[in-house]
């Protein structure tokens, strides 16, 4: 137990009382690309906003770029909240980037799921409160990333003025519809998320929720309908970054830094003891098998009738996108 907690201490309890980052005020949108920081020291909120068109799927450079800047927000002692978002307003993130799970190459393979598994333990250990802004889909991966948040706001959807047709985005762990399994760390978040019963039904038939029924179910805190606010809070203007300058009115957005807000005024080390009361065994249970969950991963995509379903699935996917 005492080195359970010695490494919880690493996980959740490191650099938070720390400032490894120079002193500043409000900082400009810190790019590497595929995902844009932003921190506002006075508030001790930062956002991170997940910026790889078309879909924010998640390859391994993208894995990596989320740890990146997790770690970076993390280093500055004066930030106690992220908000995860995306630069796309109809796709939250759309899983794992299917491409490298299609006749993958074998060195590839293995340290792509590392940077998956990384992200969990960065994402679901992070010692920062985390609030997810659910605006698009968030099937399979993209509803892990929501999951391994500690708060997740969705939008009830949205009509286009211009066509009239209904946007309502959906997430879940829909796995199974490709043909394959969530990795027992994620499915196990579900299980936390909705319950037994519910994840135990949602996991097999790879159910995609519309926000109701997210909501109703527990795997979403708050939906927000899509009405543009009348006015929108400055601090969050000034953390949006450019490429979503324009959302400031976003109802969405603000009910997310409202709730991240919530969070940063609560004393940190309360805060991150009682993440690691609910979180800390769930992820020491995943560190120590590790390699055994890459073995087993990479083993189950490479098997033919696997890689068949994906291949048929990716085909589909690219169609769909050009009958549009
Ligand atoms: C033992 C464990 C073993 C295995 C575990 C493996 C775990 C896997 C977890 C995963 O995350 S698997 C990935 C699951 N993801 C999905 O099933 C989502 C697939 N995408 C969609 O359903 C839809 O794209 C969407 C609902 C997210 C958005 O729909 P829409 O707005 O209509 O956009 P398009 O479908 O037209 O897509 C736009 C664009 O994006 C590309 N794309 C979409 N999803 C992915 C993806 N996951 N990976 C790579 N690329 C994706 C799509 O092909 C389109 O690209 P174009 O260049 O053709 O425009």
């Amino acid at each position: 137990m005492n080195s359970l907690r010695a490494r919880a201490h690493l996980l959740f309890g490191r650099r938070s009382h720390q400032s490894l980052a120079p002193h500043q005020h409000l900082s400009p949108a810190v790019a590497n690309d595929l995902v844009i920081s932003t921190v506002d020291e006075n508030s001790g909120i930062a956002m991170l906003t997940m910026n790889r068109p078309p879909a924010n799927s998640l390859s391994m450079e993208m894995n990596e770029a989320i740890c990146d800047s997790i770690k970076t927000i993390e280093a500055n002692a004066k930030i106690q909240s992220v908000i995860l978002s995306s630069t796309n307003p109809k796709i939250f993130s759309a899983g794992l980037d299917v491409t490298e799970l299609v006749s993958p190459d074998k060195d590839r393979l293995p340290r792509f799921w590392n940077s998956l598994q990384q992200v969990y333990i960065d994402l679901y250990g992070s010692r920062l409160a985390t609030v997810a802004a659910i605006q698009g889909h968030a099937p399979a991966a993209g509803c892990f990333l929501a999951m391994a948040c500690d708060y997740r706001v969705m939008s009830a959807g949205d009509i286009n003025s211009d066509t009239k047709k209904k946007h309502v985005p959906t997430i879940g762990l829909n796995e199974t519809q490709l043909g394959i399994a969530a990795p027992p760390w994620m499915g196990q978040l579900l299980v936390r998320t909705v319950g037994f019963r519910q994840a135990e039904l949602a996991l097999a038939l790879g159910t995609l929720f519309p926000p109701e029924q997210a909501l109703a179910v527990g795997l979403v805190d708050d939906i927000v309908p899509h009405q543009k606010a009348e006015s929108g809070e400055d601090q969050l203007i000034d953390l949006l970054p450019s490429q979503i300058k324009d959302q400031a009115l976003n109802p969405l957005l603000q009910r997310a830094y409202s709730q991240a807000r919530i969070y940063a005024k609560i004393p940190p080390q309360a805060r991150v003891a009682s993440k690691m009361v609910t979180r800390e065994e769930h992820i020491f249970r995943m560190i120590a098998k590790r390699d055994e969950d890459t073995q087993h991963f990479c083993g189950f995509v490479t098997q033919k009738a696997v890689q068949k379903n994906l291949s048929a699935y990716v085909e589909a996917l690219k169609n769909k996108s050009a009958k549009k």
